[in-house]
């Protein structure tokens, strides 16, 4: 479990000691890690200083776990507190025999409608008569393709006219269900590209008139930091009873969810985990908490690294890999196949590449007049880089001063995956690595 951030702490701990109680020199060099872990999956700043506050406290004088090394324990402590913090057990909204009204809210594009879609069809295949309201008259189109998705899925849809008023709103409702009884009645409210007081009013006027006895905020998982600022807002103005996370399928490692879970207290009842209308599963805060602590897909890597020819990474110790052999190795490692593909399973490198990175002779190109424009010795110890060099690198190169921070991201993140490739590649692979199957790996993805 988590062997890249566990096996980065074991490196660190083994040096610092072997005690059986965790000290507090050791923790506090463990929670730099795990902090840097928890910024890099894009938690708020305050939560995730918050969050290692909290572990540190727990963690000091801690008895290193069984089999586990100091290092191991401190993640596991990490990761059991995550999911303690992201609910613990995957949480269910309310529903009771009938009169079961949601309110779908949050901002443009975070998949509100789709995602309403999906829990119309989640709840049908549950045996649910379910009513879709489309009242989100805000983008022309949401309600036309709200009626796209109540097709497909088999549920009708009552649209809510420009310029209804919530009364009005109200007494159709009324007449429909009337005639047509539902037992679960779901709104997909007026989408906001950013908050925006006067359709906050609109919004908490329709609630008080159709009083949901849930209000679900959707988070798009890749808005990060601002996932925090939207959660907060939203609940001080309706009073949000639980959370949808979306775009759980893209690149985003899931702090989002724990920004917004940690301010709002509310539970995170799903996870949107493709544009389909099958796209919707229960939220598991374990699977989230290995995919936060970037553990990215191990299991994936390994299978993927022994069928290689990974001689040209056998040359150096990983820790003497500096920027001139990165070039040399960035050609031979495409060798592995398409690199790209290979780079997304590692956690944290697909955020580290530059925008729409690919490996192709111009990235190459791009990365050879970087190291070029470096001293000798600033290719051997990238880490005297300062910010003053980072700029004239990169006036040097004609690249900007954020391609050479990331360039200098990739190489250390290169050192971490040439470290594990070199664990799992080769005769004798396999062996002895502490690697069981876990079921609660993150799910897999791009295969
Ligand atoms: N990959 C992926 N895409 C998603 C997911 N949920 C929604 N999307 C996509 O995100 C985009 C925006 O989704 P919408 O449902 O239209 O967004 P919205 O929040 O309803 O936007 P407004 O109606 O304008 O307020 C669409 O292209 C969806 O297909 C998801 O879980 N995964």
């Amino acid at each position: 479990m988590f062997e890249s951030l566990g096996n980065k702490l074991q490196d660190i701990l083994d040096r610092v000691g072997r005690e059986s109680k965790l000290t507090e020199a050791q923790v506090k060099t463990a929670m730099r890690e795990i902090r840097m872990a928890l910024l890099e999956a894009d938690v708020n700043f305050g939560v995730a200083k918050e969050f290692v506050a909290r572990v540190s406290e727990k963690a000091v004088g801690q008895e290193v776990m069984g089999s586990l090394n100091a290092g191991q324990t401190v993640v596991k402590l990490v990761h059991d507190e995550l999911v303690e913090t992201l609910g613990g057990q995957a949480a269910q909204p309310t529903l009771t025999n009938e009169g079961n009204l949601w309110f779908m809210v949050g901002l443009q594009g975070a998949g509100k409608t789709t995602s309403t879609g999906k829990l119309a069809a989640f709840y049908k295949g549950k045996g649910r008569r379910v009513l879709l309201v489309a009242a989100d008259t805000q983008r022309p189109a949401a309600r036309d393709q709200l009626e796209v998705l109540a097709k497909q899925v088999g549920v009708p849809v009552l649209k809510v006219a420009d310029g209804e008023t919530p009364q009005e709103t109200r007494r159709r409702l009324d007449e429909h269900l009337r005639a047509d009884f539902r037992d679960l009645v779901i709104v997909d409210t007026a989408g906001r590209l950013q908050i925006d007081e006067a359709l906050m009013d609109q919004l908490s006027d329709l609630q008080t008139e159709l009083k949901p006895t849930e209000t679900l905020l959707v988070v798009d998982a890749m808005t990060g930091q601002e996932a925090l600022n939207v959660a907060q807002t939203f609940d001080a103005r309706v009073k949000l009873s639980g959370l949808v996370i979306t775009k759980m399928d893209g690149d985003a490692r899931g702090g989002a969810s724990l920004s917004a879970r940690s301010v709002t207290g509310k539970p995170i009842y799903f996870a949107g985990t493709s544009e389909k209308l099958a796209g919707l599963e229960p939220f598991y805060p374990d699977r989230v908490a290995g995919r936060i602590l970037g553990m990215g897909d191990v299991m994936g890597l390994i299978e993927r690294a022994q069928q290689a020819d990974l001689k040209a990474m056998e040359v150096k110790k990983p820790g003497d890999f500096d920027l001139e052999d990165l070039l040399t190795q960035l050609r031979q490692i495409r060798k592995m196949g398409p690199l790209g593909d290979l780079m997304k399973l590692i956690p944290g490198m697909s955020r580290a590449l530059p925008e729409g990175f690919t490996v192709d002779e111009k990235q190459i190109q791009r990365i050879d007049a970087m190291i070029s424009s470096m001293t000798a010795k600033e290719r051997h110890n990238p880490k005297i880089i300062d910010g003053r060099r980072r700029k004239r690198i990169a006036a040097g190169s004609g690249v900007t001063v954020q391609d050479i921070n990331k360039l200098l991201k990739m190489h250390e993140q290169m050192k971490e995956m040439m470290k594990m490739l070199q664990k799992f590649s080769g005769p004798g692979a396999g062996r002895g690595m502490k690697l069981p199957r876990q079921p609660n790996l993150p799910p897999s993805r791009g295969r």
